[in-house]
């Protein structure tokens, strides 16, 4: 599966958490998130993951045009509810390309513990028939 990570500045703490803690699960799939999550969980981790544009730089968008393409099949993206994003025309349009094509987007910790423990029980594999592979 192509999983994409994003962190807020206020939540990289809990994607720490949570990336160190499912490692063992994540490590198994292609990783993807914006720019300086995608550092901190590589300094963390020492998982492979691509790494796209910083978010207000255009990452969010990026991830979006792999959404698009269907080319993503999760996404976790803790976003700071409290917090005006500079660049939120891009958190929004991301969110709704999820919507758009149907893939499973986590915004909290407690929604992504569910996502990423159906990751390991292959719960995902009518990603594979949407694709068409
Ligand atoms: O702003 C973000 C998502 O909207 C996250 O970007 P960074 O991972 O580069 O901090």
């Amino acid at each position: 599966m192509n999983i994409a990570l994003i962190a807020h500045d206020k939540k990289k703490s809990d994607m720490i958490e949570f990336t160190i803690a499912y490692t063992h699960i994540l490590e198994k799939h292609q990783l993807y998130a914006t720019g300086t999550t995608g550092s901190k969980i590589a300094e963390a981790t020492n998982m492979d993951i691509h790494r796209f544009q910083s978010g207000p730089l255009g990452g969010d968008q990026q991830i979006g045009a792999m959404i698009a393409q269907n080319d993503m099949d999760v996404v976790i993206f803790f976003r700071d509810p409290l917090t005006a994003q500079p660049h939120e025309p891009d958190v929004s349009a991301l969110m709704r390309l999820c919507d758009v094509y149907q893939i499973p987007l986590a915004t909290n910790l407690g929604a992504a513990e569910i996502v990423v423990r159906a990751l390991e029980h292959g719960d995902f594999q009518w990603r594979e028939i949407v694709k068409g592979k």
